[in-house]
Order: structure tokens, then C-alpha cells, then sequence
């Protein structure tokens, strides 16, 4: 298949998607039992691979249709084979080597073989170097004892790893030559491929109900000395040599890929389930009227409350920004991936810290404007049938899984701090740290001004960094290391969101300034990132006066400002949602749809409770009436 953009590909797929005779018709599956709903997720989400399978779409591909705008139509309670596709494949076709992908590779696509990415256990997910399964290999038997201490080392999260995968990349220590060698990646059957039964010495399940996504299918594995051939550890990195001799990866951290490349696509996903709630909230704030009525005789439209306007304006422009800044991202992983491939890891710590940095700020940015987009559907945004909650539930378990967002962002502010104060290799050219070596962006504050907004975006990220920098510099002369650390960690993930922010801004200001097509879309652009940028100084005023050079005036000027800008955007707000090219069917709202039909749709969800079947349900008969004898 001739290679195709981000949009085209969904454009192309969610067609198809939307017209396949197995996925075409949907029930809702809010009355289904757990597994009811994992049967229907799961059917779905099969029909899904085979048809990208017919499609002969590459990884690169998949992975970008596997976005939430399509996902959420086609297993609307999670993806029991998104960690298949997301990072299972990814991990055989970046960590195994080349004899082994040509060993499993086959049997992935064509469906015997299905994985999972199993690394958490009950007792360590953030700190990668404490999990307990071990890997003993032994030279006598040319194999692996996969084994589990206890009960806290059992694995436990891993998607699809339930009832779903019949293989997981466990990554475990491994010990070879009576030494640890750290963490490394373990290709593991876990089911028998044809009756699907746990294999010997494995125990398997599925971990329970959760906020949301209960159909990833989340799962718990536990191995009593399972023998693995040698040839199952993923070689291409680091490898275990048959008389049990250890040979190095290039980079000490190359089995932690998978994680990078997952929160570069969980970045870029996590703004679809951004545009998929700022259209639900700006269709229904248009529709929905309530309040005095005005001189027309009707009441206002919600919309037009200044209030409501700050509720939702200043996320659709985030929408806008935060896509770009992740595409950006994206093409930059996949650059950099293709160098490490080459044996050069020169641009990997800085693409971790990227990763990091943005995989958080979106996660957090986005929750927390699902949530506000939300409140401002008032009570009819409580419902599921709003789908809100469901896109609230999806944006948050990003700020948890593939690395909580505090602990990511204290990654990026290591190496932040290690950028300001000289100690990491001096970044490449186009890295996005080089202001730290530089003086201060000076460009006066000027309300209305991007550029003067950017630049004080700057002076904040700089003013944070160089500041936790110096403080950490002078606790490390008095205290132990990780003392002085921990006396900083506040400040140090504040530097590192401050990071991201102008990260993030100077990739729209670069958009900004390369679109040329029309006028009107480069006046629709500087109005969208006015009034981003107005908002993120009014979200961190203290920032802005203490390192970004504002003063008290310039912040009354931008609070005003903001408010003369959503005003501006105001007419604008239903084209910009509606370019998201979001159909109905996708959408999946009672608030959210095009026609604004809103109340008709909620009445005919209503319809659909099992407890209106009959005028008296027999749950009555059943405990009220008996409670009363
Ligand atoms: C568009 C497509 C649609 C996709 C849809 C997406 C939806 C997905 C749906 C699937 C659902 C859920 C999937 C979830 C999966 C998971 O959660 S898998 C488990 C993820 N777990 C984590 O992320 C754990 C987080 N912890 C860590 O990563 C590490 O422990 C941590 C980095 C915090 C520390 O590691 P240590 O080994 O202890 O590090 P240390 O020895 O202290 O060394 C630090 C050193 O190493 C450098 N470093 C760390 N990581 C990397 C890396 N990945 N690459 C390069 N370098 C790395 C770091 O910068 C330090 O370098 P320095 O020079 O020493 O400063
Ligand atoms: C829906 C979902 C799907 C998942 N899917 C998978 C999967 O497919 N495969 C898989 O292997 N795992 C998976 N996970 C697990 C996930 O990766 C971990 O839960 C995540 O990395 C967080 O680790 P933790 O649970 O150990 O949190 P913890 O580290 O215990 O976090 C608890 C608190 O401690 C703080 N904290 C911890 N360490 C530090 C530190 N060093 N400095 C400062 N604060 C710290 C955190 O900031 C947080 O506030 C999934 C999780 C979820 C929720």
C-alpha cells in the first residue's frame, strides 16, 4: 500500500471501519456483564486486525489507525489487543533480532501468535530495575528458568494478558555467569496456542474492574520455574551466548525502546480523545439554553456565558496546538529509531526526555480539560451517553500507565539539569534544550504579541531549570545524593512542565509561520494560539511574574485579554470542531451529535435500561415490598 498521512489513513480506515460487516453495527454495551463486554470488545477488535491484515498496512501505519478516534468505536470498553498491536509487535521487530523475527513474525500476523507486554508487577512498576522475576539461564540445558519469588513479584497489569494473549515479552533479571545483568526482554509462551489452556508452571488471570477501559483485559502472571529456550531472549540488543557469556547492549537503556516509542503514541492518541470531548461540549453549548431570557425572547445559549467560554474555548485551541507539537514528535521518533538501528544512540536520551516531558503534559492537560468539558455539560455530562466520562476515564489511565507523570517528568528535569549545569554531552544541533545555554530571550512582554508570549514561555522554562539547577547543586555540597534530590522534587517537575510547555509553543510557532495556503487559516491559527498562550499564562500567573518577566500589570492585561480573545474565537468555535472530521458514529454522544438533537437522543438512551422494560420491575416485588414486611 502506497504510504499515506495520519489523516488520510483514518479517513481511509474509519470509511472502512465504519461500512465493515463486522464492525458497522454496534449495541451498547453499558447493561453487558464484564463478559459480555469482553466478548464483544474482543470480536470486534479482531475483526479490526484482520481487516488492517487485508489493508497490508506496515507498523507504522497500524499504529497510527489504532487511534482513539477510530478505537473508541470499534471497542468502546478498551482494546483487549491494543498492547498486542502497540507494543508487542513493536518490541519483537525492534528487540529481537533478525533469525527471530523471521521465527515469530509469521505466526503474529496471521493470528497464532498473540502477546502481551508484561514488565509491572504487584510490587514494582515505576522502578524498572527492582523487578523480581528472574531469568536464570543455564548452559547445561541451553535454557532459561523463568521463575517468581513470591506474590508481590507477580506480574500484574499487562493488557490483554487475562484471557486474551497466548505469549508475553517478560521482561525479568536476568542472571547468567552467576551474575545480574539487569533488565531484558523474554519471549514467553504462557498458552497453548490451540487449546488456549496456561501451560505448565504458569498461572494466569485477569486483575478486575477498573475507573474505565475494562476490556484491555488487563492481566496477573506468575512463572514457577519455567524452562525458555536460550533463543528466547530478544537478542538484537543485548545477548546471551550459548556457553552462558554476556555480550552488552550498545545502550545501556535499549531494551526500555518499547516504552519510549508507546509514550510518543500515547502523546499523539491522547489529543483524539481531546477533540472527540471539545466537539461534544461546543455542539451541546450551542444547543443547550438556559437562563433569563434575553431581548429576543429566548433564553441565552450556554455559549455565551463568559464563564462557559473559558470552560471550553481555550481547549479547542488546545487541541490544535497539542496535535502538532505530538505529530512533530512522532516524525522525530521515528527519525531518531531509525539512527539506533544504525548502532547510533547519540539523540536517544534527548528523545527520552521529550517523550517523557510531552507523554505527561498532554496526559494532564487533556484530563483535566475532558473533565472541565465535562462540568460544562452540566448534569447531562455525567451520563455515559455523553461518552465523557469514558474519554475521562481513557485520558487519565495515560497519566498513570507507561510510566506515571511524575516520574517521567523527573526524567526530563535529570536531564534538564544536566543540560544547565554542563554535565550531560552538549546537545545535538535542532535539540530542543539549547535555550539553556543561551541568554535569556529578552523580547519585551506585549500583550497580543506571540512572539513576546513565546519568549516569556521561554524565560519561564529557563528561569525554572537553571534555578532547581543551582539549588540541587548547592543541597548535593551538604547532603547525600538522593537526599538532595528528594529536596527538590517539586521544583524539578515544575521545570520540566515549564520545558514542555515552550516545547510545545515554539513547534505551533513554527506551524504558525510555515502555513502559507490561505490567509484565513493563518489568521484562524494566530487566533487559536493567541488564545492559547493567553491561557497559559492566566493558568500559571506566579510563573510568569517571577521568571517570565511579567509584571502585575501585564497580568491584568492578559486576564482581559483572554477574555476579548474566546470572545473572538466564540463564532468560530463550531467550524474548528467540526473540522476534526469527527462523524457521528464516532462521536457516539447524545450531546455531541451534528443535528444537536440532543434531548430526543437522551430520551431514546433512556429507552435502552433494562429496568424500563416493564412498568414494575421485578426487583421490586423482589426487595422493596419484602424490606417492608
Ligand atoms: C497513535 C497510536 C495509538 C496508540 C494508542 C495508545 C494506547 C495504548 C493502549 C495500551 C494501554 C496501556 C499500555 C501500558 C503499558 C505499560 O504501562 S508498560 C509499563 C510501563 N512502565 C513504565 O513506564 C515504567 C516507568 N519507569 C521507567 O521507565 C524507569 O524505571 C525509569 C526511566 C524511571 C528509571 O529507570 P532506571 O533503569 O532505574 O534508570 P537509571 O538506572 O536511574 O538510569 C537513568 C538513566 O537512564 C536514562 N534512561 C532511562 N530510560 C531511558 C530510555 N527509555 N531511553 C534512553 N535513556 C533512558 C536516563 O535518561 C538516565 O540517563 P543519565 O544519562 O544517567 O542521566
Ligand atoms: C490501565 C493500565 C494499563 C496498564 N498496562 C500495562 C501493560 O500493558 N504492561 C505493563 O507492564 N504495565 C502496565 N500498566 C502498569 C503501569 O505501567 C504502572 O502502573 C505505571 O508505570 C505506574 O507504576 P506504579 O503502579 O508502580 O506506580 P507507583 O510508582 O507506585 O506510583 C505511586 C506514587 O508514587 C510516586 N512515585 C513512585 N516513584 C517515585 C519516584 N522515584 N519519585 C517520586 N515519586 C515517585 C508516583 O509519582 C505516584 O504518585 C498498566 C497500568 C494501567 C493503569
Amino acid at each position: 500500500m502506497v504510504s499515506r498521512n495520519r489523516s488520510q489513513v483514518k479517513d481511509h480506515l474509519g470509511s472502512k471501519v465504519l461500512n465493515h460487516p463486522e464492525l458497522r453495527n454496534t449495541k451498547a454495551t453499558e447493561y453487558m456483564s464484564h463478559e459480555e463486554k469482553y466478548r464483544y470488545n474482543l470480536s470486534r477488535a479482531t475483526a479490526m486486525l484482520k481487516l488492517i491484515d487485508e489493508e497490508g498496512m506496515d507498523v507504522n501505519e497500524i499504529s497510527k489507525v489504532m487511534s482513539h478516534t477510530v478505537s473508541g468505536f470499534t471497542t468502546p470498553d478498551g482494546n483487549p489487543l491494543a498492547v498486542h498491536q502497540v507494543m508487542f509487535v513493536p518490541t519483537l521487530m525492534n528487540q529481537a533480532d533478525d533469525d527471530q523475527v523471521s521465527r515469530w513474525l509469521g505466526d503474529v500476523f496471521n493470528g497464532t501468535i498473540v502477546g502481551t507486554y508484561a514488565q509491572t508487577e504487584l510490587s514494582h512498576g515505576t522502578f524498572v530495575r527492582g523487578l523480581r522475576t528472574t531469568a536464570t539461564y543455564d548452559p547445561a540445558s541451553r535454557t532459561f528458568d523463568l521463575h517468581t519469588p513470591d506474590v508481590s513479584a507477580a506480574k500484574w497489569w499487562p493488557g490483554g494478558l487475562g484471557t486474551t494473549a497466548n505469549h508475553a515479552v517478560v521482561m525479568a533479571q536476568l542472571y547468567t555467569d552467576g551474575q545480574p545483568r539487569g533488565i531484558h526482554p523474554f519471549m514467553v509462551a504462557i498458552r497453548d496456542r490451540e487449546t488456549h489452556r496456561p501451560l505448565p508452571g504458569i498461572t494466569v488471570g485477569e486483575i478486575g474492574p477498573k475507573l474505565g477501559q475494562n476490556t484491555l483485559n488487563n492481566g496477573y502472571l506468575l512463572f514457577d520455574h519455567v524452562k525458555v529456550p536460550r533463543e528466547n531472549m530478544l537478542m538484537r540488543n543485548a545477548r546471551v551466548n550459548e556457553d552462558g557469556s554476556y555480550t552488552k547492549p550498545s545502550h545501556q537503556k535499549a531494551s526500555y525502546g518499547t516504552m519510549v516509542f508507546t509514550r510518543v503514541a500515547i502523546a499523539l492518541d491522547t489529543v483524539d480523545a481531546l477533540q472527540i470531548a471539545a466537539t461534544i461540549a461546543a455542539r451541546y453549548s450551542i444547543v443547550r439554553r438556559q437562563g433569563e431570557p434575553r431581548d429576543d425572547g429566548q433564553e441565552p445559549q450556554i455559549i455565551d456565558y463568559q464563564t462557559q467560554q473559558l470552560k471550553v474555548l481555550p481547549h479547542i485551541a488546545a487541541c490544535y496546538v497539542l496535535r502538532a507539537s505530538t505529530a512533530r514528535l512522532w516524525e522525530h521518533h521515528t527519525h531518531v529509531t531509525s539512527e539506533v538501528r544504525g548502532g547510533d544512540t547519540a539523540l536517544l536520551p534527548e528523545l527520552h526526555a521529550t517523550a517523557c516531558c510531552l507523554k505527561a503534559l498532554v496526559t494532564q492537560d487533556c484530563s483535566e480539560a475532558i473533565e472541565a468539558l465535562r462540568l460544562s455539560c452540566g448534569g447531562h455530562g455525567y451520563m455515559t451517553a455523553s461518552r465523557l466520562p469514558a474519554l475521562y476515564a481513557y485520558a487519565t489511565a495515560g497519566a498513570t500507565y507507561e510510566g506515571e507523570n511524575t516520574v517521567l517528568l523527573l526524567q526530563t528535569a535529570r536531564y534538564l539539569v544536566k543540560q544547565a549545569g554542563g554535565s550531560h554531552a552538549p546537545p545535538a544541533a535542532g535539540s530542543a534544550v539549547t535555550y539553556l545555554s543561551r541568554p535569556a530571550d529578552d523580547t519585551p512582554f506585549a500583550v497580543g504579541s506571540p512572539a513576546a508570549y513565546v519568549a516569556a514561555v521561554g524565560r519561564v522554562a529557563r528561569g525554572r531549570v537553571t534555578e532547581v539547577a543551582a539549588a540541587l547543586q548547592a543541597d548535593r555540597q551538604t547532603m547525600p545524593e538522593a537526599d538532595a534530590w528528594n529536596q527538590s522534587l517539586v521544583q524539578l517537575v515544575a521545570a520540566a512542565l515549564a520545558h514542555g510547555r515552550y516545547f510545545v509553543v515554539r513547534e505551533f510557532a513554527e506551524v504558525v509561520s510555515q502555513q502559507s495556503s490561505s490567509r484565513a487559516i493563518q489568521q484562524m491559527l494566530q487566533l487559536l494560539f493567541s488564545v492559547y498562550l493567553a491561557h497559559a499564562v492566566s493558568r500559571a500567573e506566579g510563573d510568569f511574574i517571577t521568571y517570565g518577566g511579567l509584571t502585575p500589570s501585564d497580568i491584568r492585561l492578559n486576564r482581559r485579554h483572554l477574555l476579548r480573545l474566546l470572545a473572538e474565537l466564540r463564532p468560530h468555535m463550531i467550524p474548528l470542531t467540526d473540522a476534526f472530521d469527527l462523524p457521528d458514529r464516532l462521536i457516539n454522544s447524545t450531546l455531541g451529535a451534528w443535528d444537536g438533537d440532543v434531548y430526543r437522543r437522551m430520551f431514546e438512551q433512556a429507552s435502552h435500561s433494562p429496568l424500563n422494560t416493564d412498568e414494575v420491575p421485578a426487583s421490586f416485588h423482589q426487595a422493596m415490598l419484602r424490606s417492608k414486611l
